[in-house]
């Protein structure tokens, strides 16, 4: 299968006051068309750093990020994008706010099929009759569902995810697990999801790349071959809960505090 995201030898330092800070070290991750990539890594590591050279807001002082076949230069439009704080505005409806990304990259598209298109997702989340709210009026679950339909409304290459789930609780975290899977079901899509939480990236992930502490370079890459949509109770099986203590494992090594 062709490659959606090729990240090849990705090194990359921020530039401070103090001397360059090195951030990403040769790091090499790739994301076949369709699969979900969830990536996982110590706090501070530079997962963040990695989704922005992704969407094209910044370039890697080595090494080369493409997208679709194509050299990332300058900022993508067809990538979507969905963060810990659903940032929607309270100045537009549920459904205006889905629709922005298609009034960005299809304005010449009739109003009535942009529309037409966020109603679409916002059913296949479970908010129809909520279009006409208010950001506001909805619960934080269902803003981060709002939230995931914009991020999807425009059919982007890839949606990068930066951890989307981390802010609600167990159980509506639980349940937006479960749209993801919906969704793709309905639609596939290529995603790169960043989370802490090691059950949320292999209950999602077709593959689970363990980021090294910073500079951070792959360290560990694990692959998830159990098909969708995934039934919660994999959480409990033994083979997912030996996957768990692989990826623990890894991470304590990736933070300093295990031996390879
Ligand atoms: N614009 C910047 N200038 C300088 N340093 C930066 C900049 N942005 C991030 N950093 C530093 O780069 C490192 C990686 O940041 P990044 O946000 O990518 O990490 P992260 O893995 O996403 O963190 P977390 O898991 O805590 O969300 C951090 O030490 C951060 O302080």
């Amino acid at each position: 299968m062709d490659n959606l995201i090729d990240i090849k030898g990705v090194t990359h330092a921020y530039k401070t006051k103090a001397g360059p800070f090195p951030v990403l070290r040769d790091l090499n991750i790739s994301i076949p068309q369709h699969s979900f990539c969830a990536v996982v890594g110590p706090s501070g590591c530079g997962k963040s750093t990695l989704t922005r050279l992704i969407a094209g807001l910044m370039f890697p002082d080595q090494g080369e990020v493409w997208l679709h076949g194509e050299l990332v230069k300058s900022p993508r439009k067809t990538v979507g994008m969905a963060f810990q704080n659903p940032v929607l505005l309270e100045w537009r409806t549920i459904l205006q706010n889905v629709i922005l990304p298609l009034e960005i990259v299809a304005p010449m598209m009739p109003k009535a099929q942009k529309e037409a298109r966020a109603r679409e997702l916002l059913a296949m989340v479970g908010l129809e009759g909520f279009e006409g709210k208010r950001p506001s009026e909805l619960s934080g679950g269902m803003r981060q569902r709002a939230s995931l339909c914009r991020a999807l409304v425009h059919k982007p290459d890839i949606i990068i995810l930066d951890e989307p789930f981390g802010a609600l609780d167990a159980f509506t975290r639980e349940d937006l697990w479960q749209t993801m899977h919906q969704l793709r079901a309905n639609e596939p899509f290529t995603a790169l999801l960043i989370t802490h939480d090691l059950r949320e990236s292999v209950y999602l992930g077709d593959q689970v790349v363990v980021l090294s502490g910073r500079p951070a370079t792959t360290q560990y890459v694990m692959s998830v071959d159990i098909p969708g949509p995934r039934p919660l109770e994999m959480l409990y099986e033994p083979d997912t809960v030996e996957r768990l203590a692989v990826l623990r494992r890894e991470i304590q090594i990736a933070q300093g505090r295990a031996v390879a």
